[in-house]
């Protein structure tokens, strides 16, 4: 079975923070691949500022270079826009991977709100990455007043293969404070050097327009 960590985002842009936390994931969870799935449209978020799913995909495979992270925005071909129908999409096209969801601890805070929350921690294990000046809210949260009961100890992260889920482990590496909102502020227009760009999405082969 091959050990992958899937990390969903709008990745608008990728930048280093998502790199260095896939790597770290890579190393306290074993993994073989990290999947960056770059989200067509988040469903929680405005489209307003959000650049062309193209653009997303070709920056993000290129913050992704030379490590064993595969950009794909395989969410487009599936149809799917919500976590839920994608991980259950993934399941039946890649029975012979295990996965596990990856994501920040920003995104633990606002997990209730997701579609069928629970459900995805019924379909396969979590891992939560402290971010600065999020752990205290993704603590408090609602959905962690349900997880809470399902955490496992970090330092059994490489052994997730064998939990029965809901699972969920709290990584704690060197925070990061990047993120993408503050590189939108530095620049807007980031995107503009891959305007014209048409790129090949990894795991479908397509291109995608
Ligand atoms: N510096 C970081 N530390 C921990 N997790 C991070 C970090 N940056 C991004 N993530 C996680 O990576 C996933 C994808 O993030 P996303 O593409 O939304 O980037 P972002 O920097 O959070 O963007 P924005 O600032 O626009 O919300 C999410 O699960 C998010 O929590
Ligand atoms: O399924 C949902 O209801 C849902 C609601 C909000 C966000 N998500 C997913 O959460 C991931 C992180 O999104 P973002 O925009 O915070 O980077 C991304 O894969 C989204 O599709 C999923």
């Amino acid at each position: 079975m091959t050990r992958i960590g899937l990390l969903g985002g709008s990745f608008n842009p990728a930048h280093g923070g998502h790199r260095a936390i896939s790597l770290f994931a890579r190393d306290a969870l074993d993994l073989d691949e990290i999947w960056w799935l770059v989200s067509p449209g988040n469903p929680l978020k405005p489209t307003k500022g959000m650049a062309p799913l193209p653009a997303r995909l070709a920056h993000a495979r290129k913050v992704a270079r030379r490590a064993p992270i595969r950009a794909t925005a395989i969410e487009r071909q599936l149809r799917t826009r919500y976590t839920i129908d994608t991980l259950r999409a993934l399941r039946l096209r890649y029975p012979r991977h295990d996965f596990i969801w990856l994501m920040g601890a920003d995104n633990l805070a606002q997990f209730s709100q997701w579609k069928n929350w629970r459900g995805i921690a019924h379909l396969m294990p979590i891992a939560v990455i402290a971010r600065p000046g999020y752990d205290a809210v993704a603590h408090g949260s609602e959905a962690m007043s349900w997880l809470r009961r399902f955490v496992r100890p970090a330092r059994q992260s490489a052994d997730w293969t064998n939990w029965r889920v809901p699972a969920l482990v709290l990584l704690r590496f060197r925070p990061d404070p990047r993120s993408a909102t503050l590189l939108r502020q530095a620049d807007p227009l980031w995107h503009r050097e891959y305007e014209a760009t048409r790129v090949r999405d990894p795991l479908t082969r397509r291109y995608v327009v």
